[in-house]
Formats: C-alpha cells, structure tokens, sequence
C-alpha cells in the first residue's frame, strides 16, 4: 500500500504526530538535571527512558481527539471544554495503563492537550486561545488532592492550572526566546533545548518540585538554572559545569522538575507549529 505523504494526512493527525514528537523530544534531550534522559532516571525510581516514549505514543489518539474535538465544536466555551477534560481523563486512563501505574505526562496531558486543540482551532492565536480554554470550570473534574493541589494549600502556588490559564508565560516569554537565542549563537540544537529548559526553570514554580524539596528545592532551581545561563549556557565548558553542579544539588534534594520538562515539550510543540500549519 502506499505511504501518506505529509500533506495528505488530517490536521488532527499532524498536531497528534508533533505532540507526540515533542514528547519523545524532551525525554531524549540530555543531560537534563534530575529529569529522566538518555543517561537514566534521574531522581525517580518508578521511570524509565523506554517508559517515557511508551507513554507519550500512548497519547497519540488523545491529541488527536482532542484537535478533532476543537474542529467539530469550532469555537472556545463549555462544550469544548468539558470535552477536553473527557478526553483528557481518557487519555490519563491510557497512560496509566501503559505505565502500569506511574504518572509520567499528567502535566502534559494538560499543557500539550490544551495547546493542540487551540492550534486546531485558532492556529494564529494559540497560546491566548489555550488560555481561554484553561479558564473555564469543566463541572465534571473530579477535585482530588493532587501533588499540585496539596503544593497550593501549602505555598500557594497554582501551577500547570495558572501556567495556561496565563496563557503558558514560562513558554512564551522564556523557553522560546532562549531556544531562538542559543539558536542564532549557533549553540547547537540539543544545548539549545537545554538552554530553553533552563530558561523556563529559572522562574517556574513548579508544583513536583515544591512537592518533594519545599522552598529550598525551588530556589535551588531556580538559582541553579540561571547560573548555567549565566556562565554562557549548556554549549560551553562553564555552563556545562554548573549544569553538572545543578544535577547533583538537585538530585541530592530528590527535587524533579517534571513541570518544568512537560513545558519544554510545549516549548517544542509550538516551535515545530511555526509555519507548519
Ligand atoms: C488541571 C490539572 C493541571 C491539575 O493540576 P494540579 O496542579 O491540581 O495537580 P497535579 O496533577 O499534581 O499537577 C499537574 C502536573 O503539571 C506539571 N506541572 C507542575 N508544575 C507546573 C507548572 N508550574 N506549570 C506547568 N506544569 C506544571 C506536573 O507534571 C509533571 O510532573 C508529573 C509527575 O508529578 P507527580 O505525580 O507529582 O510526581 P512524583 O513526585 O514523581 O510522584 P511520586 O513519585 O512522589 O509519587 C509528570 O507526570 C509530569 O507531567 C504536575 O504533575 C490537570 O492535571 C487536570 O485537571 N487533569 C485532569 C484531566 C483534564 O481536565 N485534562 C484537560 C485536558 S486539556
Ligand atoms: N523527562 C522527564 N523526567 C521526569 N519527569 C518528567 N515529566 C515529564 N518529562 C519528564
């Protein structure tokens, strides 16, 4: 039988493609600190590289119901919204079933699963449209006491819910402008994933993080990113470095950025976006 080409495939099949290939992006760019890549586990027992890409394949039928969904309904507000939250935990379901159990894409079921219907629907505004999608209340969300939500009670920060719902700030005005910049200073590409991801942690209060190291693991972070910058990022022997430096530190306080990684993935969904669609 002969191939589709590329052009001959759906919209929601290529936004499920570049979702899907973002995934498997973030989880094979190295070395990520304290994150699982192609050098192990980083701080988590229960996850694997090969678990990585088995979750994030799992989740191609999702995205790309999700951007059928945004076609069909055509425009932001409650329909599309409750539909996503269905998809959504749908898609949850799966990746539980493939991972036998672990949570490896909860925040990217969300970010990337907001973020393909509004480039489904509004391919011009996607972020803003996102946002609007994150705002409304779907009345069929189960409430349970997430990480995230405990994180909320206990500092107050909102996380991967605010990070949309603002229509993803640590995407838009850090990941990408880094990912450009190292670009341009021809950093290479991997280093400048790694640039990017760093520039998102510099300022992101992720919830995983909060969970397991508190304040001090956030402001080891935080810190910790900004100082490879600083030293000329991840294409020179300083930043690699402190790179190196930010690792141990953050593995020694059992601190995963995992919100941190799910929005390099959205940082790459959108670069690939850029005149694809
Ligand atoms: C609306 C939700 C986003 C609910 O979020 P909430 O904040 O209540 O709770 P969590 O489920 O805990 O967090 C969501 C995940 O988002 C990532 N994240 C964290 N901080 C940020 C941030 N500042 N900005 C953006 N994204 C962020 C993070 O995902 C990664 O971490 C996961 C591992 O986390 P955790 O389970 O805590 O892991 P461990 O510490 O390793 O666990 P143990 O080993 O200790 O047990 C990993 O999966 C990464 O993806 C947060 O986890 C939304 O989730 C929701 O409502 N979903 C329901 C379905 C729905 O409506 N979908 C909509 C479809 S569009
Ligand atoms: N590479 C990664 N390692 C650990 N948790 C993650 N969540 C999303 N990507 C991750």
């Amino acid at each position: 039988m002969r191939a589709l080409k590329q052009h001959e495939l759906s919209l929601a099949d290529r936004l499920a493609d570049m979702a899907v290939d973002a995934l498997i992006d973030e989880a094979d760019l190295s070395p990520k600190p304290a994150l699982v890549d192609r050098r192990g586990n980083g701080a988590h027992s229960d996850l694997h590289l090969g678990l990585m890409h088995a979750s994030a394949l799992s989740l191609w039928p999702m995205f790309k119901e999700m951007a059928e969904a945004a076609l069909d309904i055509g425009e932001v507000g409650l329909p599309l919204r409750e539909a996503l939250g269905r998809i959504g935990r749908e898609g949850e379901q799966a990746m539980l079933a493939t991972t036998q159990g672990v949570n490896t894409h909860r925040g990217a079921i969300w970010a990337l699963g907001l973020l393909a219907a509004a480039a489904a629907l509004e391919p011009r505004a996607i972020t803003l449209t996102a946002a609007k999608l994150a705002l409304l209340n779907d009345r069929f969300a189960p409430q349970p006491m997430s990480h995230g939500a405990q994180v909320a009670q206990r500092y107050g920060a909102r996380g991967a819910r605010e990070e949309a719902q603002l229509g993803f700030p640590s995407v838009i005005q850090r990941g990408l402008p880094q990912l450009h910049k190292s670009r341009r200073e021809n950093a290479g590409e991997q280093n400048a994933r790694l640039d990017a991801l760093l520039a998102i942690m510099t300022d992101l209060a992720d919830t995983c993080v909060l969970y397991r190291a508190g304040t001090e693991g956030l402001a080891t972070m935080q810190q910790g990113a900004q100082a490879v910058l600083d030293a000329g990022g991840s294409a020179t022997l300083a930043g690699r470095r402190q790179l190196h430096e930010l690792d141990l530190q953050l593995l020694a306080l059992n601190a995963s950025p995992g919100g941190a990684a799910d929005l390099l993935a959205a940082c790459l969904f959108i670069d690939r976006l850029d005149g694809a669609l």
